[in-house]
């Protein structure tokens, strides 16, 4: 059977990514949403020449015209309102953050003057408008100063709580849900017989999108067809994506494509040229998007890493792919005719991300995860790979 290339799923996998639409969060919650319309500067940025150091304010000209002493005429601090020079030849102490005083255009710190009896004696040179932030400045209100389609991090919230936008528009998340399959799983409290083990790749797979601010539900079935199909049949019905994960193998219960394809999900391929995560099955019905992955621990991963993220990602209006690039720290061969996903350990040298291949022992082996932090796609139709090569390396953490 053809195997479908790791270019062409990535190609379908982004043909089918939807719009949800958009909804309004407290600025508080919206922290790596993205964001759905503008943030406009309801006020100039800075909204009032600000002073920038504590010390006196002056007017340059009668500096320029040689004077050197001034006489202190009030105290102007931040958060008090505006205070007006009256004397032109005179000064205003004033506080960072304090608005300039009217007739005043520079402000001289503290550390360059002295002050005896009231009278500010200058001891530096002294430049003109020298510390002060002046309004407008930085933006003017009405502009946009964080466009639609960012993703917000600290430097946004901070702008949104500025302009008092308590509520933010962004895009809506997908509803998610992690349907695992297998007779052998048994929940992370209890403690599996000789033959069973605790289910771990949902929590793995959960963790992976948490950056996302997804919240995945859990369903876990047994290795049977017909309670497998109704559960997927309830599942098209409440989420929007369906992330299975197991059972789409050769197995005599590897159930899963089957279930899919008897409750109307078109298969849009299934068993992909790669290593690991080659039995991948992907498919779509209506507006449910459904990705049934590889259950082998690192497979499951690894191929949730490598395709669920740009699908989200476009989903959401952002930029598909997030990965970088890396050099291999030393020579490597792989034979067989499949893209590989090779795992490596980043490590830096000068200014080149250097990637050192760590090998565990096959897409079973899921303790060898915690020794590297993502993996270079190495492409299929090559064989040998050169120390110092640079690849594509999808990290593991994505934000
Ligand atoms: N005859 C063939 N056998 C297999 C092939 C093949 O091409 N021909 N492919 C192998 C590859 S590659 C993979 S990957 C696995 C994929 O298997 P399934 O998707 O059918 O997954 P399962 O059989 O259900 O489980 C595989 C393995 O993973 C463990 N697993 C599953 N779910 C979890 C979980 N939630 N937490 C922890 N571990 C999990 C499961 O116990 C199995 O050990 O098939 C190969 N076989
Ligand atoms: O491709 Mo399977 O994913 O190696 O274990
Ligand atoms: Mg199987």
């Amino acid at each position: 059977m053809e195997l479908t290339s790791v270019n062409d799923a990535t190609r379908i996998i982004l043909e089918n990514t939807l719009d949800y639409g958009t909804k309004a969060v407290a600025f508080t919650d919206a922290y790596r949403r993205v964001l759905a319309e503008p943030l406009v500067a309801d006020r100039d940025f800075p909204p009032f020449d600000r002073v920038t150091m504590d010390g006196i304010a002056i007017q340059w000209q009668s500096y320029q015209n040689g004077q050197r002493t001034f006489r202190i005429e009030s105290t102007q601090t931040a958060g008090d309102v505006q205070h007006t020079l009256q004397d032109p030849a005179a000064c205003i102490e004033v506080m960072t953050g304090a608005s300039l005083p009217i007739n005043t255009d520079t402000v001289i710190k503290y550390e360059d003057v002295t002050i005896d009896n009231g009278v500010a004696q200058l001891t530096f040179a002294v430049r003109e408008k020298q510390n002060v932030h002046f309004r407008g400045e930085d933006r003017v209100a009405g502009s946009a100063i964080v466009p639609a389609g960012t993703l917000l991090g600290p430097a946004e919230i901070a702008i949104a709580a500025s302009v008092g936008a308590t509520e933010v528009m962004v895009k809506k998340l997908p509803s998610v849900v992690i349907i695992t399959s297998g007779d052998e799983l048994v929940p992370v409290e209890a403690t599996p017989l000789p033959h069973q083990i605790r289910s771990s790749n949902v929590h793995c797979i959960a963790t992976l999108l948490k950056p996302y601010q997804i919240e995945v539900d859990f369903i876990h079935i047994p290795d049977d067809l017909a309670t497998t199909q109704q559960a997927i049949q309830q599942a098209l019905q409440q989420y929007d994506v369906l992330i299975l994960c197991g059972g789409v193998s050769q197995g005599k219960k590897d159930f899963i494509p089957k279930a899919l394809q008897a409750e109307g999900v078109q298969k849009y391929f299934h068993k992909l040229s790669q290593q690991p995560g080659k039995p991948f099955w992907f498919g779509r019905k209506d507006r449910n998007v459904v990705f049934a992955l590889p259950g082998n621990p690192v497979s499951s991963f690894l191929c949730a890493r490598r395709y669920f993220i740009p699908w989200l990602r476009q989903s959401l209006g952002l930029v598909a792919f997030d990965h970088t690039y890396a050099a291999l720290s030393t020579d490597y061969v792989y034979t067989s005719p499949l893209t590989y996903f090779l795992q490596v350990q980043l490590y830096q040298e000068n200014a080149t991300l250097m990637a050192r291949p760590v090998m565990g022992h096959g897409s079973g082996d899921f303790a060898n995860l915690v020794e590297n932090q993502g993996f270079l796609e190495l492409p299929k139709e090559q064989t040998e790979f050169k120390k110092g090569d640079i690849f594509p390396l999808w990290r593991y953490d994505t934000l």
